[in-house]
């Protein structure tokens, strides 16, 4: 009986050839750590290839073996498995075989805002539309007016463009026309995954249960080109495990059908069997990359077969092996980049790719956790029932589910999700945009679904950004700035100073310093400080100069929340960039359709003083050919410094707006990229910052242990009404004594059985009722918990509408009461007490009333933990 067997690689042996009924046969045999113990596994024939790549430490799982005389080996129908849960794309198998460094070069560099890339685009859309049953020239015209902003960054001209893509799309059209849409069980842009290959991918279209694949270049030859077959056989073997037989793949080349006198095959569609072979050796390749990523190493093109001279990619993979000083087939140019940089990039990098391991393991745990566990873990939506779909004028679906009551999870709204009939990895699957989230759930999807669950999606759109920012920097960056980020050469400063804010004197200063920049300037500002309203009058300032700015930050809530203040202070000649979705409501008319004539488009883009763009959307095609005097970025001690670079790299000038003493970037992998560069900037220049001073949130006594603990007693109340509003300002009942103004510690006996406290969340509870019986609002109430757990426990306790959540997801937001749950005991355990700026946050919130309930005798085990019981015995008093 066959079984299948996976471990960490412990003993690689040598090739061995051992004669067979059938002649002489290579064999390696590989020993293994699984879970029943170390055993042995003798690959055979082709697969001995994979075992040269093997090393100690890897992960490998092999299908199929049967048992021999010292532990298994495999069979004809064996699957060998590198590192199986690291995910590889499908296009970059592609890109392997043509040459290993261009995936590499694809990988670090990203996608250019070039034609045949907008071209290619436009052709794949027009490509599901067709599949959707749409007519040509509509389909066609549609898709070019919706790449508008591209088109015109390209200086294309609409018409000539249609042209040219109703050529290239005649010729599908004319193909498809051949067979029966209908009956030939067409299914357009299908998300694939295997958790066995190791392979995820995206395949154009699906006909009769065979992949076909589009291609927008010619290929007169009579088969398709081999890396094209390698991509088909791919997604067959992808396809293969959802338990189809495949055994044709089909590529489309649409520019054959426009191509006149020439010789050769001008057929579009080209069809190939796909063997067993061919599979086979999309997952040895497949392997290659996974192990050469195992140790993050670079390939340098003796890898494979091709031949450098022939590369379109020469000159790039020239300058990058000259300027990273690494070992190429096809040589280098240029001097290396100084040591420090090409150690940095390395760093970086090596940060990046385990934070992409992360989300692979995200994705991991969409098969090996139960649905209930996803549930739980709010990364999954499940139990949904289906309540209808209606197909859009495009074609695409509208596809409407219900949710129990009570059901929460990650997801937002304008979120791309897996969206399935209840198994995201064996069932059918769409990948899918959330419109709506109510009771009623609306997703839009390519294809009809009946939805019965949603699971986050763990994309690795973010990580691929961050490569394309450290790449730019260090491989496309002035030297000046090189000079600054690396520590070689200091800032400065020069003009005069104004007076442009006249009650504040640090945000004078900080907006002051930040026109005098030649290089950068860092504005620190603490909870409350008026950091928006200070990037608002500086971006206005430097309009008023003439310079071109960018406004940057890490979510779409902060962009727009950035841009909102520049709109409050009467400023609107500026651009949102992003998508329907992500815009918020109030926003959308600044946000810049990209849909529409080119030169139109380009114009409003290009004509726009101010831009406003999430940094991931600043490492864009279209964002990567835009050029601004000045990048502001918000929210900047929250970003991993590839993140903070994406946006930089646009600007001449840069100013960075945050505070480090508040929390660190998320990270999932925990790694090297948890440090900002505002921090690093403002420990290493402290004389490029200002720190905003006076705060606008908190009465003085809220305010007092935070200014002493985090801010060297720098902090104060901007004004006598801030530093002395109190709960009768909400018009709440002085004289009741189960409400607490100012700072209040409730002591209640702690205990922390599996990061709960029921007792605590009945006392919080209790305390939330008391407010909104004194008269408080349900939204002048928040509750912040260290765990998870925790908020689960009060929510349910507390009135309707009031806001229960972890510190995490209150950085950022103010509320006029708050209370906090410390769930202390014995050893202080747990992410409120591991971080002394998730206490930061934590106490800065409230603006009038802020009770610590908690077990003091618990608390004060801690230095940090007692002065704060102190400062709240004392404002008590
Ligand atoms: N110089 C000023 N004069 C008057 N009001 C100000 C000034 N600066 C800021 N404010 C007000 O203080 C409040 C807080 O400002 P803002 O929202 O800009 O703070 P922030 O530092 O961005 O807050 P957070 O810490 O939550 O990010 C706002 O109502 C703002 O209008």
């Amino acid at each position: 009986m066959a079984v299948n067997r996976r471990g960490e690689v412990l003993e690689v042996g040598e090739v061995r050839t051992i004669s067979t009924d059938s002649g002489d046969r290579d064999v390696v045999t590989v020993r293994i750590r699984t879970d029943d113990g170390p055993v042995a596994i003798s690959l055979r024939k082709k697969w001995t290839k994979t075992a040269e790549i093997l090393e100690p430490g890897m992960e490998l799982s092999v299908t199929a073996l049967t048992e021999a005389d010292d532990g298994f080996e495999t069979t004809e129908d064996s699957a060998v498995v590198v590192e199986p849960d690291f995910l590889v794309d499908v296009t970059d198998i592609r890109s392997w075989v043509q040459c290993p460094r261009l995936y590499y070069l694809n990988k670090i560099g990203g996608l250019p805002l070039e034609y045949p890339v907008t071209k290619g685009t436009i052709v794949h859309e027009v490509f599901g539309d067709l599949l959707r049953g749409q007519a040509l020239d509509a389909a066609v015209e549609k898709q070019v007016e919706k790449a508008g902003l591209e088109l015109g960054l390209l200086g294309r001209d609409r018409n000539a463009v249609i042209d040219e893509v109703r050529q290239n799309a005649a010729a599908i059209d004319a193909w498809l026309s051949q067979g029966r849409l209908d009956e030939d069980g067409w299914r357009s842009e299908v998300t694939l995954l295997s958790d066995t290959y190791g392979i995820k991918g995206r395949c154009d279209a699906i006909r009769r249960g065979n992949p076909v694949e589009l291609k927008t270049g010619k290929n007169t030859s009579r088969s398709p080109r081999f890396q094209d077959k390698i991509q088909a056989a791919s997604y067959a073997l992808l396809l293969e495990e959802q338990g189809v037989s495949v055994d044709t793949g089909t590529l489309l080349y649409t520019k054959n059908a426009a191509l006149e006198e020439e010789t050769g095959d001008l057929s579009p569609a080209k069809d190939f069997s796909i063997g067993d072979g061919l599979t086979k050796f999309v997952l040895r390749t497949r392997n290659e990359i996974a192990a050469m990523e195992h140790d993050r190493s670079v390939p340098t093109g003796y890898e494979g077969d091709a031949t450098c001279q022939y590369c379109f990619e020469q000159d790039t993979c020239l300058v990058v092996s000259g300027r990273l000083d690494q070992p190429s087939k096809a040589g280098s140019v240029g001097d290396p980049l100084p040591e420090a940089e090409r150690t940095y990039f390395q760093g970086q990098y090596d940060a990046i790719e385990t934070e992409r391991r992360a989300i692979h393991q995200e994705y991991a745990k969409l098969w090996k956790q139960s649905a209930q566990a996803r549930a739980d873990a709010d990364r999954a939506l499940i139990g949904l029932e289906p309540a209808g779909r209606t197909q859009l004028p495009d074609g695409r679906w509208e596809l409407r589910a219900e949710r129990p009551a009570g059901a929460v999870s990650k997801i937002r709204e304008g979120d791309r999700v897996l969206a399935s009939d209840g198994d995201p990895i064996d069932g059918h699957t769409e990948l899918a945009v959330v419109e709506s989230l109510g009771r009623e759930i609306v997703l839009r999807a390519d294809e009809p679904l009946s939805v019965r669950r949603l699971d986050v999606y763990p994309s690795e759109f973010s990580v691929d950004r961050m490569l394309t920012a450290l790449h730019d920097a260090l491989l496309r960056g002035p030297t000046r700035r090189r000079d600054l980020l690396f520590e070689r050469d200091t800032p400065t400063f020069s003009g005069p100073t104004r007076e442009l804010i006249d009650n504040n004197p640090a945000q004078n200063r900080a907006i002051n310093t930040a026109l005098r920049a030649e290089d950068f300037a860092l504005i620190h500002g603490p909870p409350g400080t008026g950091k928006t309203y200070t990037i608002a009058r500086l971006i206005r300032a430097l309009v008023d100069r003439g310079d071109r700015v960018l406004l940057s930050a890490f979510t779409n809530r902060a962009v727009d929340n950035a841009l909102s203040a520049l709109v409050d202070q009467g400023f609107e000649d500026a651009i949102r960039m992003g998508t329907e979705s992500g815009v918020r409501s109030d926003m959308a008319h600044l946000r810049l359709d990209t849909a529409g004539d080119p030169n139109e488009r380009a114009e409003a883009l290009e004509s726009a003083p101010v831009v406003a763009a999430t940094t991931a959307s600043c490492g864009s095609r279209v964002m990567r050919s835009q050029s601004f005097d000045v990048v502001v970025v918000d929210e900047a001690s929250q970003l991993t410094e590839p993140d903070t670079l994406a946006a930089i790299n646009r600007g001449a000038k840069f100013v960075l707006v945050g505070d480090h003493k508040q929390l660190p970037p998320v990270v999932q992998s925990g790694a090297d990229l948890s440090t900002s560069l505002f921090q690093r900037l403002i420990e290493t220049y402290p004389e490029a910052a200002v720190m905003l001073d006076r705060q606008y949130r908190m009465s003085q006594r809220i305010q007092a242990f935070a200014s002493r603990e985090f801010y060297d007693g720098q902090l104060r109340p901007a004004t006598g009404s801030v530093a002395s509003q109190t709960i009768t300002d909400l018009g709440l009942d002085p004289t009741r004594t189960d409400v607490y103004d100012g700072v209040t510690l409730v002591p209640v006996e702690g205990t922390n059985a599996d990061h709960t406290d029921t007792a605590e969340a009945e006392r919080v509870a209790e305390i939330a009722t008391a407010y909104l019986a004194a008269g408080a609002e349900p939204d002048d109430l928040g509750v912040i918990a260290p765990f998870r757990a925790q908020v689960s426990t009060i929510e349910p306790l507390v009135p309707d509408g009031v806001t229960v959540d972890t510190v995490d997801r209150f950085q950022g937001s103010s509320t006029e009461i708050l209370l906090v749950s410390f769930v202390a005991s014995g050893s202080l355990d747990g992410p409120l007490f591991e971080d002394e700026r998730r206490m930061n946050v934590a106490l800065t919130r409230a603006k009038k009333a802020l009770v610590l309930v908690g077990d003091p005798a618990a608390l004060e085990s801690r230095d940090q933990y007692a002065r704060m019981v102190d400062w709240a015995d004392r404002a008590a008093e």
